[in-house]
């Protein structure tokens, strides 16, 4: 059987649809489950081997994508929501209980993804979400216990699926890093 990554993924990637425009994400809790709302499509959609955003039990990558904030919307059951980290640069803000990551949102205005919120569309039944594009962070399962001996076919896996694995950001999303801080230091013109 192939390597597993995530539940999501281990069966192939499933396209997404040119026409959805959004969902309802649910927490895993039982009951008074955290609701929220996306009133948009997602983009760049990606599998995150970092060990800062959320995944389910087993899995060694999390899915997840952006979306503007000014989509996201909680709708039932705010208060059982805190923030993980004050101190990231992603506030995850995820249920005390099940301890699921609704959405993550940068708050520092001058930050390069200022206006996006990070989420996990796994959590929605809706289907048509947009589908993972690439893997980013690959090497940093090694941090949370995957000997590296296994990247070699965890790199092929991802590959297999049509996930171009790299150790940070896709290409484009480092040029439109890059791009930001250049013209923020004003070696671009803005
Ligand atoms: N090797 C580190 C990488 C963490 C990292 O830089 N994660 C990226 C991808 S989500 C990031 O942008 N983090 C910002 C944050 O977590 O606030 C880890 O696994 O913890
Ligand atoms: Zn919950
Ligand atoms: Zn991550």
């Amino acid at each position: 059987m192939a390597i597993a990554l995530h539940p999501s993924i281990d069966h192939g990637v499933k396209p997404g649809s040119s026409t959805f425009a959004g969902g309802t994400l649910r927490c895993h809790c039982p009951s008074h489950q955290v609701v929220v709302r996306v009133d948009s499509q997602t983009a760049h959609n990606h599998a995150c081997g970092c060990s800062k955003c959320w995944k389910p039990a087993g899995a060694k990558f999390s899915i997840v994508a952006v979306v503007p904030r000014d989509k996201v919307h909680v709708v039932e059951n705010g208060n059982k929501l805190h923030i993980v980290d004050h101190n990231a640069v992603i506030q995850r803000h995820a249920c005390r209980e099940c301890g699921v990551h609704m959405f993550g949102r940068i708050e520092n205005k001058d930050h390069p993804f200022y206006g996006l919120d990070f989420v996990h569309t796994e959590l929605s039944s809706d289907q048509g979400w947009s589908a993972p594009e690439f893997a980013a962070f690959v090497s940093s399962v090694i941090e949370q216990g995957t000997p590296p001996s296994e990247m070699g076919a965890i790199r092929a896996r991802l590959k297999e699926l049509g996930l171009e694995p790299y150790d940070c950001l896709s290409p484009p999303l480092m040029d439109a890093i890059a791009t930001h801080v250049a013209k923020a230091n004003g070696k671009l013109a803005a």
